[in-house]
């Protein structure tokens, strides 16, 4: 099956608000621009993803995404991440009507294509399925196949609303990458321990680690790079 992926961004100036503390002002917008650089890489790189929209207002970070291979389309202003969802569910199936579309968080550093592969193996069994987050409690990945509809309900605590709306929760394979998301500096070393993509190694040892060691003084462990397509 060949998927079409929805990435939703928020304009990096207001991207991964809850990484103030531990990248700081001046790193936080270039750490959700990596993060989304090596999720969507990683996306694109997966055997059965056939392509994959962005949904955001981000000048440069279209830029960026459109030169790795995604197609940009313009959010929906102001009406926040569902509704950026929905749109982008639908600008993907006016093109491809039928395509089995997923909606993918932009902040998965560590994603690799084969696990990824493995979770959309699984739910393309059902009409409607999600991945939940590392926490149990939000959601990384929802996807609708075939004449249903995404009806996406992120934010927050997820899981439980994609569970109540039918939606059936993937939780055979192992997909530690795909369900790792990174909202604080505590997620970030985790997904560091995982090993992340180029663009986040790059930016990640510049980090203190103020969330993680809040005494300040300890940087983050050198980076794992994940060996590309791995
Ligand atoms: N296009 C679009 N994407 C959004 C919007 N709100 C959130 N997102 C994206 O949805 C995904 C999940 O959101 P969060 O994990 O909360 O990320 P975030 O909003 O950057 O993080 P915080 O500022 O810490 O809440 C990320 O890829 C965000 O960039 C929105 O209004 N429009
Ligand atoms: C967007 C979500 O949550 P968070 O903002 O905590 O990443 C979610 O898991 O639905």
């Amino acid at each position: 099956m060949g998927w079409s992926l929805v990435v939703p961004l928020k304009p990096l100036a207001r991207a991964k608000s809850r990484l103030s503390r531990a990248a700081g002002e001046e790193f936080r917008p270039r750490l959700a621009l990596a993060f989304a650089l090596d999720t969507v890489t990683a996306a694109l790189a997966c055997a059965n993803v056939q392509d994959v929209a962005v949904v955001t207002d981000d000048r440069l970070a279209a830029e960026r995404l459109a030169a790795l291979g995604a197609r940009i389309v313009p959010d929906t202003p102001a009406r926040g991440l569902n509704a950026a969802l929905a749109h982008g569910a639908g600008v993907v199936r006016a093109r491809r009507p039928g395509a089995p579309v997923a909606a993918l968080n932009a902040d998965l550093p560590a994603l690799r294509p084969a696990e990824l592969e493995l979770v959309l193996h699984s739910a393309s069994l059902f009409p409607r399925a999600f991945l939940a987050d590392a926490a149990d409690i939000g959601t990384t990945l929802l996807t609708a196949t075939s004449g249903r509809e995404l009806e996406p309900a992120f934010g927050g605590a997820s899981r439980a609303r994609h569970l109540a709306s039918g939606a059936q929760e993937i939780t055979g394979p192992k997909a530690p990458s795909v369900r790792r998301d990174v909202d604080t500096g505590e997620d970030l070393l985790a997904a560091l321990a995982l090993g992340v993509g180029p663009h986040t190694a790059l930016q990640a040892p510049r980090l203190v680690a103020g969330a993680a060691a809040p005494e300040g003084s300890k940087r983050l462990p050198p980076p794992q790079v994940r060996a590309s397509g791995a």
